[in-house]
């Protein structure tokens, strides 16, 4: 699917001639969700996936074998390395890469089952894929998961138990690398430290209602395609706690079928975003993520240009 979606011709005379566009009638962006293994990424979006059918999962492929309880075609589909590279060479993919020693990817078509569907398609890839996605220009709003600490985050890896010691060292290896990739100008519209479960899935439950109404980018909605430096890091964001919650309370997908819709929200800086309202305004934009000497991660301080 390419990016920014073009309206087929027949919906475009549709919206001319016929009454004023339905709220359903708007077309969602993706939400591209991305963060080391264990941050919870999983966790977070079978959650939102419950709350409201309107959202889609991206049923990525990968040449990992299936854990216990993962069904082929739903958690993934699961594929050879032989198998996964000629569809690669084929053009199959909008994105792929090796990740902890396996191939993951995102087949175009799966981006598109869920699109033609009227879903707001949810994509759970890493770093590379999210670099490869922003490049390829799909419509969409990126989000970091990151975890509270990198003790926490080994912590979670162990008590999930679906990984050998080995995998668990190579994972904890690539979080690192991950989390830098958080300050990366450009990549990310939003970023939700996942410490408290509940206060992160408010969170992005709110970034996701944006992603519903079809909006793209964070603050200002500057980030556009992420290439140019300047205008990609005033489109980062940072997601404090209980800000988006606070934001919207009760207004979350799932809760009626309301979420999602453009009619009752506020705008903050020309935009409208339910998520935006309360992340991009001057009381709750705090800045980046940075480590703390105790090896926890939290909001730093915003670039003084960045200060609203
Ligand atoms: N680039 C890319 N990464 C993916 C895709 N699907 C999953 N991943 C990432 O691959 C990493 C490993 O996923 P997985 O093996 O399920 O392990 P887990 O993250 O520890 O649960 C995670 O960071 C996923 O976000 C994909 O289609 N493309
Ligand atoms: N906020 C949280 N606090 C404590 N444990 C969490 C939290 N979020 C997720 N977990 C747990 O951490 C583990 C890893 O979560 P998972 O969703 O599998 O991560 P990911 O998909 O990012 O690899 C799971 O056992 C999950 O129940």
């Amino acid at each position: 699917m390419g990016a920014e979606q073009s309206v087929p011709a027949g919906e475009a005379v549709a919206a001319a001639e016929g009454p004023p566009p339905r709220e359903e009638a708007v077309r969602p962006s993706a939400l591209v969700i991305v963060g080391p293994s264990g941050v919870g990424k999983g966790t977070l979006i079978n959650r939102l996936m419950e709350a409201d059918r309107r959202f889609g999962f991206s049923c990525s492929h990968t040449t990992r074998p299936p854990r216990e309880g993962e069904l082929n075609g739903v958690h993934y589909h699961f594929t050879t390395h032989e198998a996964m590279e000629a569809d690669i060479v084929a053009g199959k993919f909008l994105e792929h890469a090796h990740v902890h020693k396996n191939i993951y990817g995102t087949s175009i078509q799966a981006v598109h089952d869920v699109a033609t569907a009227g879903r707001c398609c949810v994509l759970d890839i890493d770093v590379q894929g999210a670099r490869q996605v922003r490049k390829a220009g799909l419509k969409a709003i990126f989000v970091f998961i990151a975890p509270p600490s990198l003790a926490e985050l080994e912590q979670r890896l162990r008590g999930r138990a679906t990984d050998s010691e080995e995998q668990i060292t190579t994972r904890l290896r690539n979080a690192q690398e991950e989390l830098e990739s958080a300050k990366e100008p450009g990549l990310y519209d939003y970023i939700i430290i996942n410490s408290d479960l509940d206060e992160a899935y408010h969170q992005l439950a709110s970034v996701a209602r944006s992603a519903l109404a079809g909006e793209v980018g964070g603050p200002e909605g500057s980030a556009g395609t992420g290439t140019a430096p300047a205008a990609a890091a005033a489109g980062a964001a940072a997601v404090t706690a209980g800000a988006a919650a606070a934001a919207a309370p009760g207004a979350e997908p799932g809760s009626g079928g309301s979420g999602g819709t453009s009619g009752s929200r506020g705008t903050t800086q020309g935009r409208s975003s339910p998520g935006a309202v309360a992340l991009n305004s001057a009381a709750t934009f705090k800045g980046w993520l940075q480590p703390t000497a105790d090896g926890q991660l939290q909001i730093g301080s915003p670039p003084a240009d960045q200060v609203r």
